[in-house]
Formats: C-alpha cells, sequence, structure tokens
C-alpha cells in the first residue's frame, strides 16, 4: 500500500507503506501507479517525493511474490511511467534502497540519501539480475565498472560511497523527507529531460572488451556454477553496446532465464532459510519468542589454540571485554602475539582502530571468575573438557554460562561436570572462527532455554549465523560428514582417484573437493578420533588393518596415511602432494595411486570404472540420508536449519540451496531408489539404507520442502 499527502501546498508526498521492509508487493505497486497519477493530475503539485515509512525507503520486490502467481502492475512500466513524468520526481532514500527499490529511486529524476542509508542491487544473491531497468540505467549513471562491480557482487554500499559514484544527489543528515521536499520544491520548474537516465549514453572506458572479458572470466571462476552473476554480466554488456530499448529487451530476456531457473528458487528458499535459523525450538517446546536472553559483557576463553584465538577476536571485534586464557607460558605468548596481528590487520581492513584493549590475558583459570559466559577451546578430548569444566564450575559465578567449542563430543557429559548443568551448552565455531559465518549453538538435555537463547544472542552479537541443534555425537554439521567422507574413501578402495571424487564435487559447486578439504584441515585430527574411539587400530588377530569395524564396513586408508606421516598440506602431504609443508598448490601423487593399487591387490579389491553419477550420488545421497536421521531424531528443528549449517559450514554450493533443498529439487523418490540401489550393492554400509523419515516424506506423496515439518512431527510423535 501506500499513502498520498499534499506538503508545503506543492508536492505530492507517497508514501511506501509495506512493513517490515516496505517491499514492492502488488498493492505498493498499484498504491504507486494510482498515486503518481493523482499528484499528476492535481494542478497544486508541481513536484513529488516518493519516500518509505519507518525510516525505511523499500527492500525491492517482495521475495515471497515470487514463488505464485504475479498479479498488480509491473514494475517496468511503473518506473517508465515516473521517469516520464511531467513533473520532478524525488526519492527520498532512508535506511535502504535495494533491488527494486533501487530501480525505483533510478526512474526517480533525483534522490536524496539519509547519510546512513544503504543502496544495491543485491538480485544477484537470490539468482536474479537487475530486471526492472537496473542493469539499464545503473551503467549510465555512474559508469560501467561500478555498475559491474555493484551487480555482480550484488555488495549494499553506504550513503557516502553512493555520492562518490553519482548514485545519489545529495546526502543529509536531517530528517530525509523534509530534506527532499524542500528538494522538491526547488526544482519544481526545472527541464527534466536531462534528468531521464534512460536517455544518458553509456558511457564506456576505452578498452572496455577487455574488462567485460577479465570481469567475465572472474564471475566465471568464483561463480561455482552460479548462473546468475554470468548473467548480470551480460545485462551490463548490453547495456554498453546497445540503445536502451535494445538493452532492455535484452534485459527481460535474460531475467525470464534467471527466473525460472531452479537456482533463483534455492537462493530464494535459502533467503528465507537463513531468517528461519533465528526462530529456533527445542523439543521441549522452548522457543526463541518465549526465551529471554541475559546479556553478557564479560567473555572468556579458555585454551587459546587456533580456535581459541579466532573465537577471542569475534568477540573482542564485536566489542565485548574478553579474558583470553591459555595456561603454559610459550604458548600465550605465542597467541597474544597471534591475536593482536589478527585484530590489528582486521582493522585495517574494515578502517577502525584495532580493538587490543579490549583483550586481558592470564595463565591462570581463576582470572575467569567474574565472566558472564566462558567459552572452552581446549584439545578435543573429552577427559581434559571434563577437567576444565570442573575447574570452571568452581571458580566461575554461579550465573556464569559455560559453553564448549567441541566439535562433535557429548555436551550432557560436560554438564554433567557443573553445579548448574543448566548454563551449559555448545558453542561450536568453525575454523577460522573469526572468520567463518556458522556458529552450532547445541543444547543438552539439560540445557535451559535462558542458555540457549543467551548463546545464540551473543552468536548473533558477533556477527555469525546461529543454528540451534540438539547434542549427538557430531551434532549435525559432522555428523553429516561421516557418512560423506566414508564413501568418499570407499569409492577410492573400489577403483577412483582422490582427484576424480574432488573434480566431480568441485563441479557440483563445492569451494574444495572432500580429499582437498581434509588435506587442509589436516588428516590427524580424524585419525585422533578415531583412535580414541578403537576404530583405527589394526585387526589384532593379523596385524592387518581391517576393513570390518562394529560388523560395518570400515576404511582405514585415512589411518594408513597418516601412519606415513603424510597428514595434509602441513606435512606437504596426505590425498595429494604440496611443493613443501604448508604450500596449498595440490598434485596428484603418483605415490598415492600406486599405494591404492597395492592396497586393492591386498584386498582383493577389483578396480571398476567410477563416473560422475556414482560419486555424486553416493556421496550427497548418503550425507542427505543422515540429515534425515537428524530431523527425524530432533537434532535439527527443520530442513532449514540442515541447509544453513551446510551452505556456511561446509561451503555447499549456495544455488543448490543446501542438501536438503537439493534433495527435493532432485526429487525424493528418485533419492529414495538410488540409495536402495547402492545399499542392496553395499549391504555392509548402513548409511545407505533409507531412513524411516524419507520413506514416509515419499509414501505422503513427496511434500514440498516447507510442508516436510508436519511429517516430521508425526514421524516423531510415532517413535
Ligand atoms: C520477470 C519478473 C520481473 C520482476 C522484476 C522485479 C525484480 C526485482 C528484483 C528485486 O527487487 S529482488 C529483491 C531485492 N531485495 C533484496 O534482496 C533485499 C532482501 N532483504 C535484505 O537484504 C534484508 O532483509 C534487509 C532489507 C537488508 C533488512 O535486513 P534486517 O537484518 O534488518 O532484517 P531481516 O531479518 O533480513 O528482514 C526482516 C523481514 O523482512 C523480510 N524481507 C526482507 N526483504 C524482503 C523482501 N524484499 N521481500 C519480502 N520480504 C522481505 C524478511 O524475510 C524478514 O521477515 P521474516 O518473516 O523474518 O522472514
Amino acid at each position: 500500500m501506500a499513502q498520498y499527502t499534499r506538503v508545503s501546498g506543492s508536492v505530492g508526498l507517497i508514501t511506501l507503506q509495506s512493513p517490515p521492509v516496505n517491499a514492492l508487493s502488488a498493492a505498493v505497486r498499484q498504491g504507486i501507479v494510482d498515486l503518481m497519477q493523482r499528484a499528476l493530475s492535481e494542478p497544486e503539485v508541481k513536484s513529488v517525493v516518493i519516500c518509505g515509512q519507518n525510516g525505511i525507503f523499500c527492500g525491492g520486490a517482495d521475495i515471497k511474490e515470487f514463488g505464485g502467481q504475479m498479479s498488480g502492475p509491473p514494475l517496468i512500466p511503473m518506473i517508465h511511467a515516473i521517469e516520464a513524468a511531467s513533473k520532478p520526481v524525488v526519492a527520498a532514500i532512508e535506511g535502504i534502497a535495494l533491488g527494486g527499490g533501487l530501480e525505483l529511486a533510478l526512474g526517480c529524476h533525483y534522490r536524496i540519501a539519509h547519510s546512513k542509508a544503504r543502496v544495491g542491487l543485491p538480485e544477484v544473491t537470490l539468482g536474479l539480475l537487475p530486471g526492472a531497468g537496473g542493469s539499464q540505467r545503473l551503467p549510465r549513471l555512474i559508469g560501467v565498472p561500478a555498475a559491474l562491480d555493484l551487480i555482480t557482487t550484488g555488495r549494499h554500499v553506504t550513503a557516502a560511497e553512493a555520492l562518490k559514484f553519482g548514485l545519489v544527489d545529495q546526502i543529509t543528515d536531517h530528517n530525509t523527507v523534509n530534506v527532499a521536499v524542500k528538494f522538491a520544491q526547488r526544482v519544481a520548474d526545472q527541464p527534466l529531460d536531462a534528468r531521464r537516465i534512460s536517455t544518458y549514453p553509456c558511457l564506456c572506458p576505452s578498452d572496455v572488451a577487455v574488462l567485460f572479458e577479465e570481469v567475465m572470466q572472474r564471475v566465471r571462476r568464483t561463480a561455482r556454477g552460479a548462473i546468475a552473476p554470468i548473467a548480470c554480466v551480460q545485462a551490463v554488456r548490453a547495456a554498453a553496446t546497445l540503445p536502451y530499448n535494445q538493452g532492455m529487451e535484452r534485459e527481460r530476456e535474460l531475467m525470464a532465464t534467471l527466473f525460472t531457473s531452479g537456482q533463483a528458487r534455492a537462493l530464494q528458499y535459502f533467503f528465507f532459510a537463513q531468517r528461519a535459523v533465528g526462530r529456533w525450538s527445542m523439543p521441549s517446546g522452548a522457543r526463541w519468542d518465549t526465551s529471554k536472553p541475559r546479556p553478557v559483557h564479560k567473555a572468556a576463553v579458555i585454551g587459546l589454540g587456533t580456535m581459541g584465538r579466532g573465537i577471542t577476536v569475534a568477540l573482542a571485534q564485536a566489542g565485548f571485554s574478553v579474558v583470553a586464557v591459555e595456561t603454559q607460558e610459550k604458548q600465550l605468548m605465542e597467541a597474544k602475539q597471534k591475536i593482536s596481528g589478527m585484530l590489528e590487520r582486521g582493522a585495517k581492513r574494515r578502517g577502525v582502530a584495532p580493538a587490543l584493549d579490549k583483550i586481558n590475558y592470564g595463565r591462570n583459570i581463576q582470572s575467569v571468575a567474574d565472566a558472564d559466559l566462558v567459552i572452552e577451546a581446549v584439545f578435543e578430548d573429552m577427559a581434559l573438557k571434563k577437567k576444565v569444566f570442573q575447574q570452571l564450575s568452581a571458580v566461575c559465578k554461579p550465573s556464569t554460562f559455560l559453553c564448549s567449542n567441541t566439535s562433535g563430543l557429548d555436551i550432557d557429559q560436560l554438564a554433567c561436570q557443573t553445579r548448574n548443568p543448566e548454563l551449559v551448552v555448545g558453542m561450536h565455531f568453525f575454523a577460522p572462527a573469526h572468520v567463518m559465518k556458522l556458529l552450532e549453538v547445541v543444547y543438552g538435555p539439560k540445557s535451559s532455554p535462558l542458555a540457549v537463547a543467551t548463546a545464540m544472542q551473543l552468536g548473533k552479537k558477533i556477527g555469525k549465523v546461529s543454528v540451534a541443534v540438539g547434542n549427538c555425537r557430531g551434532f549435525v554439521g559432522n555428523r553429516m560428514l561421516k557418512p560423506y567422507l566414508e564413501q568418499a574413501l570407499f569409492l577410492l578402495e573400489e577403483g577412483a582417484t582422490p582427484e576424480f571424487v574432488d573434480q566431480v564435487l568441485e563441479e557440483f559447486g563445492f569451494a574444495m573437493g572432500v580429499f582437498r578439504m581434509s588435506d587442509l584441515s589436516g588428516l590427524d585430527v580424524g585419525w585422533k578420533v578415531r583412535m580414541a574411539d578403537g576404530l583405527a587400530m589394526p585387526d589384532p588377530t593379523t596385524g592387518q588393518p581391517t576393513r570390518l569395524r562394529q560388523g560395518r564396513r570400515y576404511s582405514p586408508l585415512g589411518d594408513l596415511l597418516c601412519e606415513q606421516g603424510r597428514f595434509g598440506q602441513k606435512t606437504g602431504r596426505g590425498w595429494y602432494q604440496y611443493d613443501k609443508p604448508g604450500s596449498q598448490v595440490a598434485k596428484p601423487d603418483p605415490w598415492l595411486h600406486s599405494f591404492l593399487d597395492e592396497y586393492r591387490a591386498r584386498h582383493a579389491l577389483v578396480a571398476h570404472r567410477i563416473d560422475h553419477q556414482e560419486v555424486l550420488e553416493r556421496c550427497l545421497y548418503s550425507m542427505i540420508n543422515e540429515g534425515f536421521r537428524i530431523l527425524e531424531d530432533g537434532i535439527a528443528a527443520g530442513p532449514e536449519d540442515i541447509d544453513v549449517i551446510y551452505v556456511f559450514g561446509y561451503s555447499w554450493p549456495r544455488h543448490r540451496g543446501g542438501p536438503m533443498f537439493y534433495a527435493a529439487t532432485v526429487g525424493l523418490n528418485k533419492v529414495l531408489e538410488r540409495l536402495e540401489h547402492y545399499y542392496q550393492a553395499h549391504p555392509d554400509v548402513p548409511s545407505l539404507q533409507p531412513c524411516h523419515l524419507l520413506r514416509k516424506l515419499v509414501a505422503s506423496g513427496s511434500p514440498p520442502i516447507q510442508k516436510w515439518r508436519e511429517v516430521i512431527k508425526k514421524v516423531r510423535s510415532q517413535l
């Protein structure tokens, strides 16, 4: 909806009214069309101002409308009519002007922005391009290089940057609407021909062809298979090379292809999934909107290895006072130096002062006594962690929240070491912890809603996407990784190479294939866990590595590499070889290929030809099957939680929406059928056995992902 008021006698003020972000819904578009006609027909009105209610100009098209039948007046003719108007139209931009919101502003003759406003064309992040003239008007207004940057990245720019680009005409610290109204009065009688951006020539640098080629190459390299960034470059190229009307036609064609693509649907699903994870719930019924967090002023981190350092930096950068504890003097000094360096580099990038004074270092656990929340980040060893939790419980205030950065150990066992187990939760960060966006907040059976709410809020404050998950081995992310890694090893046993498996996964869109990723993380990490679990040992009778553990197929390949000191990048050898320890350039290793041949011969395994389809289906469907088990067990509340974890924590390609959304797009019956096929071929691999929830969803007619929760509820109630 939109409201019309006459201000100062001669200015027609149109206010967009569609909370929370004044998106351009059908009703809003209808309102703009009607009220523009009214303003143009009233003789007393000499100029028009368009603004948004509640200090927000416009968040763009209403994304919720994309899924259904579009109705109401279309955006493009509406914006053309504004540009063609006989009276000056001024956009008063407060808060945000994004996507269709900025395109609307570009159709106006002038743009006045508040100094705190942000503008941008983020359509690419939704699998689209600025399809309401944005791809044609923006390069005409600010030039091709700047427009390519904004449109292909979707980044938001500040009002100051927008002014520098010439994207807005003026910025103000005062009431933007008042300033825009005065401005509109001043320009009421001025000619408008020079203010219609669609009539501008598109000024191009002399080497524009080279520029487009370079940008296209960069975009293809980084897009990981996403099609929207490429279409964005093509649309801007049309602006640079074609007259406006033909450019608009090209924009329309490209947009039509994107709009109906699976990628746009996946990215739009993911937009809402990111927001849905904030509305967490626990099986007890506790929820985000009924559980209040307690403020945290002072936080503490115990253990300053790689993870502890990253967590300390993330907290200090967000303005928290942090006590950082490392018991060994040498490690403490080293950590202090590294943390200061990280803070200084981060501050330089953001143009702010480094938050060095936010951190107090100590060697004694006593120094965390008055912290409101402590995050333990010591080595991944249950006995050690238990000891730390006992000590923390003894020294901390009774109200202190005690959190563990474990990547998969039992939170309940840690909670049992403390006086107040209800204040214990897991806070599973991902390395590097000051960079990676994901945080799994893990509640155990004793964790209180207060503790979950507080950890979730802390995560938000330090800029993380936090997902509340239940307590089980590996939580959500690492639990699903297990069958994925396992299948990758089985594929090597059966004839594949690490290079081939990685190539297939990277073509699918992962930033790194499973073996490159393992080399980067360090093969010894999983090896230590398997040793602690009693898995990575040779058969006591034969001394040979056994391919069967606890009645299930087991691949000792990773263990055998570790026994050779091949820990990945850090030792210069792993699934690949590297020029030197620490190098990141992976090269195929002939030694590894011979090793695989010998291994197969020793175990009488006959290598067969493994194709793309088998790699993808076995790695991904086994992981997805585990995802369904996680939903069935109530460890994740809904498929969105899993998808957000996988995109932010495990480089799952965002344009595929996440593993559970991917399963829905492939078709649940197909996933089920292929799992049945592979399970029949490998009956000693339980992770390939289709789980009950998947069967139930298929039996229920494979409902859309938004309806899965209803089936999940039924399945859980039957268990
Ligand atoms: C052939 C077809 C031709 C069509 C041509 C027209 C095409 C136009 C393209 C577009 O305009 S696409 C949309 C472009 N806009 C965006 O991408 C903006 C998306 N929104 C955001 O980035 C953020 O929400 C925000 C606006 C910066 C606000 O962030 P904040 O952190 O303050 O709040 P949120 O929690 O993110 O959002 C609050 C609430 O609002 C909902 N919402 C936000 N934007 C939209 C939108 N454009 N449409 C519908 N709903 C929107 C969001 O989902 C939240 O609600 P929820 O209930 O919590 O989910």
